[in-house]
């Protein structure tokens, strides 16, 4: 792209920067350059008289929030999190000066590629097949496809649960994950990366147990959660470490109550019951749930009381945030105080 980002004499030449912008996709990004290639500037000859001209103009390209941009090596250059954040990505090259021998130089040239994931408060992880989009469509005006068969979603989407104060929570619906997603089986990298970005993790089981197309057709819920859990800790330890919310779902199918009443004992007593599974599918942690809620998107059963949950757990959430940063700033306000003290 052509900008005549010149330094003036003996000036910088302008630097690239990615600015995140709410409502940009990727697809904007494609239809708004297609020529895919942004120039920093060359730096501006330069006189004797003139060693420091002003610099060149900076090209701002705008990109969705909640990207990551990685250099051709797969290093990572940076991530905008927020609307307004700025990146800088490629430096104008140096004006002339004394020490180039008036000669300037061009501006830093790199390959970058990027990856989007998505940011939501919630994210629904289960295997496939557990009603993960049933659930948002039940609890948001999202419309996910929904069949009875696994990997119907491919895509996350995202809806947001509205409550009656105007409130309102994002929830990504994630693409079932399966024994294996770790080591990028079914797609699970691309799957997981989404549940790095979300600020809480909504797990969805089925309380019959029925699993399609994994190894084994049938897996009860105590065995998927340590499964679920696993293939979390194995991609991201700390991806357990993100406050979770358990819903059981298809309580209206005939076995669940007394699926769910064994359910209940195994996870008052977790370690009990790992002989269940083989050794390298035990997890070394178990994910700790906020609430466990038995729940059926088809009658309705447990879903109002699962929103109510979600909220109260973002709520919770959201103020013991604020009161580490007052702590922190009533930290940094008492020493800076000393210092002065000090000083007089
Ligand atoms: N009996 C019963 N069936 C349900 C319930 N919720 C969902 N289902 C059925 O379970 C099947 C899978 O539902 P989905 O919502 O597509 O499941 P998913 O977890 O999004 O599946 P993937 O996108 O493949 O990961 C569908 O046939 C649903 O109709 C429920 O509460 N009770
Ligand atoms: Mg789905």
């Amino acid at each position: 792209m052509g900008y005549p980002r010149l330094g003036g004499e003996g000036g910088r030449g302008g630097d690239v920067w990615f600015v995140a912008q709410e409502r940009t996709t990727l697809k904007t990004i494609k239809d708004r350059y297609p020529q895919k290639r942004f120039l920093a500037g060359t730096g501006a000859n330069s006189s004797v008289k003139a060693l420091k001209g002003e610099k060149g103009k900076d090209c701002e390209v705008h990109v969705p929030v909640g990207i990551s941009v990685l250099c051709d090596d797969g290093k990572q250059i940076g991530e905008l999190n927020a609307a307004g954040e700025r990146l800088l990505v490629a430096r104008g090259g140096l004006g002339g000066s004394l020490a180039t021998n008036f000669m300037p130089c061009k501006g830093q040239r790199r390959i970058v590629h990027l990856d989007l994931k998505l940011i939501a408060d919630v994210g629904l992880v289960g295997f496939p097949n557990a009603g993960k989009s049933s659930l948002l469509s039940k609890i948001s005006h999202a419309k996910p496809e929904i069949a009875n068969y696994a990997f119907t979603t491919v895509q996350p989407e995202l809806g947001k649960v509205m409550y009656a104060d105007y409130k309102q929570i994002s929830v990504a619906d994630l693409p079932g994950l399966i024994e294996g997603a770790h080591a990028n089986k079914g797609m699970g990298h691309k799957f997981l990366k989404h549940v790095e970005r979300t600020k809480q993790l909504l797990l969805v089981v089925d309380i019959s147990g029925f699993q399609l197309s994994i190894k084994t057709r049938f897996r009860t819920a105590f065995e998927t959660i340590l499964l679920l859990t696993k293939e979390l800790e194995l991609y991201k330890e700390e991806l357990l470490t993100k406050p979770a919310v358990l819903a059981v779902n298809k309580m209206d199918l005939p076995c669940a109550k007394d699926n769910l009443s064994e359910l209940m004992k195994q996870l008052q007593n977790p370690q009990d019951f790992l002989h269940l599974l083989q050794e390298e599918m035990i997890p070394a942690n178990t994910l700790e749930f906020k609430d466990i809620i038995p729940i059926s998107t088809y009658t309705g059963e447990g879903i109002e009381e699962l929103k109510a949950r979600i909220r109260k757990s973002i709520d919770e959430e959201a103020e013991q945030e604020n009161e580490e940063y007052r702590k922190k700033k009533l930290l940094l306000l008492q020493t800076s105080e000393e210092g002065q003290v000090n000083r007089s």
